[in-house]
């Protein structure tokens, strides 16, 4: 049966105003402020009313008090607006954190399915349109206090003709509900867009060198890729703003319409006051000031109602609570895949690509190497026994016991792991303490680095190094943070035929040594020698196990 607990609100306007959840108290006073200015503005319409109603015989009172609404309306809409751009700020913040966080809780296939592009636009792009919009959203209960004290006073005026405004506001308001449905529809739409814009611009960053090289593909990559991409989003955008553009001027204009309605109109069928009617006239020109600029920020609000509905379709994972995660948690001991399989989804269900199943036993101090031809499966069989991928059947279990889903955080933390195409933080992130950075020093010199790299405070001085020195830093930092299995995927690629030499002979006998297990994804037949035990993958499978013969002439590894 299908649960509707279970279907996620679509995002609205109303979810925007979400995030004042924790800061309630600025929100307040600043709404409270606000309302102040509000009705310090319908205090000044009514002295000017007066005023103008009184012609030469001003009275004191009148004069004094205007002057003193001028001063309170300025501390109070002042206050809540300069509380508004501290909250904004706050809520940017917080914001960009949290969908960072959010970010690295979803798993890795869905992040992988979106790609790095969409998700520098969801902490770029949406997290800015978001709090653009939140930013407006207080303003607007201010100007709509206005509204209200304004329409107080013109009911103190006169309950008829008042009556006739908000049908007449009623009106309006109905008239452009289905203009604003339609553009808030074409901004959603290029929202949508934007992601392919800033595809091409990743393309245009990383594939500088090949783009630079080619003018035959500059010329394409510019004129069809990019502006492809670039134009789809500016023709989505233009229908969205000529949306709210009509809308807007035609709400303008229906205002001036309705004082020439009530100026020229009224006094034929009603007996009205003239001062009544200029106490109208001014009202109604002080109610198109909010009203107006509601309509200019409608499109921000859409802007941002677009990129939380963004999010919201990219399903990136709740804000979860963080716990410690300890890989005590779970008994040491050996890696077992039972019957694991993992489908690794493509852009097309013909692109989808099947692991498994895989029986698999890993013994503690164990080396592991994992080789068989390009697409064989050896960097997705990784992710899974990494835990970075979750099996779709079968299980894994480590020390004997099941690695269930709210243990893999836990089991994870068994790991340090090279990947092919490692990045390098430049900061120690979480190993800055004294015995890591001498541990850090002691390796930059094995790893003939201390040359080109220093650690200052808690950082390397450089990360700016050829692909194979860089890729002895994420070595570096791998062996850093102690983990008993450590998992290499094509570490020694990219290295000179002497430090290849010294990685299989030397560096992974001397860790095996130290009690680490190693699972090493190689190409280099030359060095199987140096493995426990080969597998050879083929098509998502385990072809073969072999145990390697030891080669007598390999030199010692010590
Ligand atoms: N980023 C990705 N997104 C979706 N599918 C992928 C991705 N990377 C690889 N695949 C799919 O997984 C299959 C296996 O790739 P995998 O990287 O596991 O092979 P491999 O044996 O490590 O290859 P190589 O020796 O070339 O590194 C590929 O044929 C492809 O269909």
């Amino acid at each position: 049966m299908h649960d509707r607990r279970a279907r996620p609100r679509r995002a609205g306007a109303w979810s925007l105003w979400s995030v004042f959840a924790a800061s309630k108290s600025t929100l307040a006073v600043s709404l409270v402020t606000g309302v102040i200015a509000g009705a310090a503005s319908a205090g000044l319409l009514d002295l000017l009313t007066r005023g103008i109603a009184a012609g030469r015989e001003q009275t004191t009172e009148v004069v004094v008090g205007f002057f003193l609404l001028c001063v309170v309306f300025l501390a109070s809409s002042a206050a809540s607006l300069l509380l508004l751009s501290r909250l904004a700020q706050d809520n940017l913040f917080h914001l960009r954190l949290g969908l960072a966080r959010r970010i690295l809780e979803t798993p890795l296939h869905v992040a992988e399915a979106h790609g790095a592009h969409r998700l520098l636009a969801v902490l770029t792009e949406d997290a800015n349109s978001i709090v653009a919009a939140q930013k407006l959203l207080p303003t607007l209960v201010i100007e709509g206090a206005k509204v209200v004290a304004v329409f107080v006073y013109l009911l103190w005026l006169s309950p008829l003709l008042c009556l006739f405004i908000l049908l007449y506001v009623g009106v309006v308001l109905c008239a452009r509900r289905p203009a604003l449905t339609r553009a808030q529809g074409w901004l959603d739409s290029a929202r949508r867009t934007e992601n392919a814009l800033f595809g091409a611009l990743r393309s245009l960053v990383e594939g500088g060198k090949e783009l630079r090289m080619n003018a035959r593909r500059r010329r394409a990559f510019l004129d069809e890729e990019l502006a492809r991409a670039a134009d789809d989003f500016r023709g989505h955008s233009i229908k969205a703003q000529t949306s709210f553009v009509l809308v807007e001027r035609s709400s303008d204009t229906l205002f001036f319409l309705f004082l020439g309605l009530l100026l020229f109109l009224v006094p034929r069928f009603l007996a009205v006051a003239p001062e009544t009617l200029t106490g109208f006239a001014l009202g109604t020109m002080f109610l198109s000031g909010p009203l107006g600029m509601v309509g200019a920020w409608l499109p921000i609000i859409g802007k941002g109602v677009a990129a939380m509905r963004n999010i919201e379709a990219m399903g990136l994972a709740e804000p979860a609570v963080a716990a410690p995660v300890d890989r005590a948690a779970l008994p040491p001991g050996a890696i077992e895949l039972r019957g694991v399989t993992y489908r690794r989804r493509g852009p097309t269900d013909d692109s989808s690509y099947d692991l498994g199943p895989i029986d698999l036993r890993i013994e503690p101090g164990e080396i592991l190497f994992v080789t068989g031809g390009n697409g064989g499966g050896k960097t997705t069989l990784a992710l899974v026994l990494l835990g970075l991928f979750a099996p779709d059947m079968g299980e894994i279990r480590i020390g004997g016991r099941p690695v269930a889903a709210a243990d893999r955080e836990a089991y994870r933390q068994n790991f340090a792991a090279v990947f092919a195409d490692a990045h390098v933080f430049e900061a120690l992130l979480g190993y800055s303490d004294e015995p890591s950075r001498r541990r850090a020093e002691e390796l930059l010199e094995r790893l003939r680095l201390a040359e080109k790299v220093e650690v200052r405070d808690g950082r390397f001085s450089t990360v700016e190094l050829s692909r194979g020195q860089r890729k002895r830093l994420a070595l570096l930092a791998a062996c850093l943070e102690d983990r008993p299995i450590l998992v290499f995927d094509e570490w020694a690629a990219e290295q000179d035929p002497a430090f290849r030499e010294m990685f299989y002979r030397r560096l992974l006998p001397e860790l095996k040594a130290s009690g680490k297990t190693i699972i090493a994804i190689s190409h280099d037949d030359r060095y199987f020698s140096s493995a426990d035990r080969v597998l050879r993958m083929s098509c998502g499978r385990i072809e073969r196990e072999e145990t390697p013969v030891v080669d007598e002439t390999a030199g010692s590894p010590a």
